[in-house]
């Protein structure tokens, strides 16, 4: 051991020292703490005096109650607060930190050795501080600059100096196994290292390897838009991660994890990235899929297809006779000028259009359509849109309480008195005999009660029909939606000229779907939009954070929808449009179109085009598929080639994939994913290849990352890796139309160090292009 190292295993000794004392201190404490509460909450009755005889004894009861319960509270936040300074030291117990700065700041002689860990940790004085948490504004140093000058922000203003030295540590159990000065090697040693081990079921942080350009994302806090745009495995998902961990830091003092939300493209997804925040030392934000909001606010009206039905009949119904039609529609109602069209809709429902439901009651109408829509339209129009609904309810109520009063002398009434229970009578009697000055004896006793049991029965019979009513159930959303689609509504969404392709087939096919109860999922979105127009927007003002992860899945429409949605949030947005593999996406290319959402000065983006995921070769490989891929860098981790098989039928497929499966064991390959086209490609393939062990399928409701060996559609690996990726089958058959390109793309860009392609008969013409050399190609 040098000179240099052992002074740094001295103060990594120090280090651990220090962590393991504190260990101790708050064990002790966090038990202390504990048994306080449990004491607390055992004896909170006993030490109460309860006495309500008299008003002031109540008062003194409640006194006592309040500081009980005041006591066990502030118990409570000691207790969690020794716990999480305990978790924060078991976290860093292993490998206290990962890189050190020496930083000379300008003005002052002092060069001080900065070490920076996953949090922070300071001496017995908690004067000076031995690790500074990766978040502080010091370390952003370490991740923006190479040795010489260099600068970070505070609150209190820019801080300059000199960038010494930068190093980085590889520690193990309290030893430092290697270390190295960045200054002066080549390459990222620790980076290699890290991207050259086996993936597991969860990902993990990237704290201690973030690169520049990946900070920038990660601290960005300006403007209201953050736009990323990255090549597959450039670690888009990993900054969105460690950004939410940033912000949860640096406002502390005021945000929350429930107050950021990250959409994310499917549950098992949401389980694979699900343990980077608290390998942080954060609570996990919220996860939602758009699928699934969308399915909590419709799912009761409709049967919403879902975003992999949509793709499933895309992949397979080429031969379909509404096919253009549907591909027509479903970009068509991603656009921003649908949306316009349905803006539009909605203004001139102010003249002409509502569409009500008829009030009725024990099979009459009360109050029919027409009614309701006269009174609307003859409300004061210079009222806006919305009061005007409010004043048309308040109005129903009205009429409602009126008919209260009709139908008390009604015979119905009488029959339903007559059924009631023992029970409910005996009920109704207590409350009277309460409420009313009256028993038994009373002068005209019956009546009365007869009275109150017959408003009983009506407001009883009427509350359903109230509830509806305050929950403006009286508007026909679903058929207002359907009339957008009526041809007599043309000249009211589109300026001339502007009318949209196939827009009158779309129509049709929309009104069909609609009468039968369904809704397509590019519907789903439109249809909700119209509906928040007409009663009211549900906003939600809490979340102040919103995270897009895949978001070239969404639509520009659906993004405008999210802005209406979290009026109160910044949006980070993070893609990669060779991976759009929605039909909707055929006409972006990239995400231009939502600078308009903020406007230009609000707007930020970044764009990340080193890819860490997969080896050199297989980089050098995927790049060629598609267009503009050689702007895309490889990190320089080397692998063996990417590899073709070429069969002559499904049997010789299947064996090779089952020997294969054993190699990649073999060499070490824990996850394997067999990817496929589609969800019935999946399904065969999992058949066939049943004598592998564990294998497993994974399809569309699939909660959980599964480990091992997969068999999956391309769709569903979005956003997740594999050790090793088997393309079942990319012949040309399979994947021989261009709209397939950045499915099969993205199927390729999941694997990290080996991918193994299959086809039977000729392969796709997609693998024409690659250069000779590029893809070892054999025959089976
Ligand atoms: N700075 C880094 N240090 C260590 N590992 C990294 C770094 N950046 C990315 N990675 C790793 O690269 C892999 C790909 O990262 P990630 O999934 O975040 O990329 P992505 O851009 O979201 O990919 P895709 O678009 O293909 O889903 C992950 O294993 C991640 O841990």
């Amino acid at each position: 051991m040098n000179k240099e190292m052992r002074k740094e295993q001295a103060y990594l000794d120090n280090v651990m020292e220090t962590i393991a004392k504190q260990i101790n201190e708050v064990e002790a404490d966090t038990e202390k703490r504990k048994e306080d509460v449990i004491n607390i909450r055992r004896h909170f009755w006993d030490d109460l005096k309860i006495n309500m005889d008299t008003f002031d004894d109540y008062l003194e009861t409640i006194i006592g109650m309040r500081q009980q319960a005041q006591d066990l509270s502030v118990s409570q936040g000691t207790h969690r607060h020794a716990f999480n300074r305990l978790s924060r030291l078991k976290r860093i117990e292993k490998v206290p930190y990962f890189g050190r700065i020496d930083f000379a700041e300008e003005g002052t002689d002092d060069t001080e050795q900065i070490r920076i860990g996953v949090s922070m940790l300071t001496d017995e004085t908690n004067e000076n501080i031995l690790i500074y948490d990766w978040r502080a504004p010091i370390s952003s140093v370490y991740y923006d600059y190479p040795p010489g000058p260099a600068e970070y922000s505070t609150p209190g203003g820019i801080v300059r100096g000199d960038l010494e030295k930068k190093l980085q540590y590889n520690i193990s159990n309290g030893l430092i196994e290697s270390m190295f000065d960045t200054s002066l090697t080549i390459g990222d040693e620790i980076l290699q290292g890290v991207l050259g081990k086996g993936s597991n079921k969860y990902m993990h942080s990237i704290v201690a390897t973030i690169q520049r350009e990946q900070n920038k994302i990660i601290r960005n806090v300006r403007g209201s838009l953050l736009i990323v745009q990255g090549a597959a495995g450039s670690g888009k998902t990993s900054a969105a991660l460690q950004r939410i961990a940033y912000i949860l830091y640096k406002y502390r003092e005021t945000l929350k994890a429930n107050q950021i939300i990250l959409f994310s493209p499917n549950n098992m997804f949401s389980s694979y990235v699900s343990h980077v925040l608290p390998e942080l030392g954060e609570e996990n934000m919220q996860q939602e899929t758009f699928q699934d909001y969308l399915e909590y606010r419709l799912g009761k009206s409709f049967n919403v297809e879902d975003p992999y039905d949509q793709l499933e009949y895309l992949l397979n119904a080429a031969g379909d006779p509404f096919y253009k039609t549907r591909k027509a529609s479903i970009q068509l109602k991603a656009s921003s000028s649908f949306f316009g069209a349905i803006n539009r809709y909605r203004e001139s429902l102010e003249t002409s259009g509502m569409i009500f439901k008829g009030i009725k009651f024990r099979g009459h109408t009360l109050i029919s359509s027409k009614q309701i829509t006269e009174i609307f339209y003859s409300k004061d129009t210079s009222l806006r849109f919305l009061n005007r609904i409010e004043k048309l309810k308040e109005w129903l109520i009205r009429e409602i309480d009126k008919i209260e009063k009709t139908e008390l002398s009604k015979s119905w009434v009488q029959g339903e008195i007559e059924l009631l229970s023992k029970e409910e009578l005996q009920k109704v009697f207590t409350q009277l005999e309460k409420t009313e000055d009256f028993n038994e004896d009373s002068f005209n006793f019956y009546e009365k009660q007869h009275k109150v049991l017959a408003r009983m029965i009506v407001r009883r019979k009427l509350k359903p029909l109230r509830k509806r009513v305050e929950a403006l159930q009286f508007i026909n959303i679903k058929r207002l939606y359907k009339q957008l689609f009526e041809n007599s509504m043309s000249t009211k969404l589109w300026n001339e000229g502007e009318v949209p392709d196939r827009w009158g087939e779309v129509c049709v096919l929309t009104r069909e779907m609609l009468e039968e109860g369904n809704l397509f999922q590019e519907d789903a979105t439109p249809y909700l939009l119209l509906k928040e127009l007409i009663q009211g927007f549900q906003s939600n003002t809490a979340i102040k954070h919103v995270l897009v992860d895949e978001a070239q899945d969404y639509s520009v429409f659906q993004f405008e929808f999210l802005k209406r949605l979290f009026p109160a949030a910044r949006m980070t947005v993070l893609g990669d449009f060779n991976q759009a593999i929605f039909a909707h996406a055929d006409n972006f290319e990239d995400f231009h179109a939502l600078t308009s959402l903020y406007g230009q000065s609000e707007t930020e983006s970044i764009v990340l085009d080193r890819s860490y995921r997969s080896t050199r070769q297989i980089i050098d490989f995927t790049r060629q598929l598609i267009p503009e891929g050689e702007q895309i860098k490889a990190f320089d981790r080397e692998g063996e080639k990417p590899a073709l098989t070429k069969l002559a039928d499904h049997a010789e497929l299947h064996e090779e994939i089952i020997a294969k499966i054993d190699y990649l064991h073999n060499s070490g390959d824990h996850t394997i994913a067999v990817i496929c086209k589609t969800a019935a490609e999946s399904s065969a393939a999992y058949q066939a290849l049943s004598t592998v062990r564990d294998l497993k399928l994974v399809k569309k409701n699939t909660g959980e990352y599964q480990q091992g060996v997969i068999v999956i559609p391309a769709y569903l690996a979005k956003g997740i890796e594999f050790d090793a990726v088997i393309l079942y089958d990319a012949s040309n058959q399979v994947y021989g139309e261009e709209n397939l390109r950045r499915l099969f793309y993205t199927a390729c860009t999941r694997a990290m160090h080996h991918l193994q392609i299959y086809s039977v008969g000729e392969p796709s013409y997609f693998l024409d292009n690659v250069g000779t050399g590029e893809l070892l190609e054999t025959e089976g």
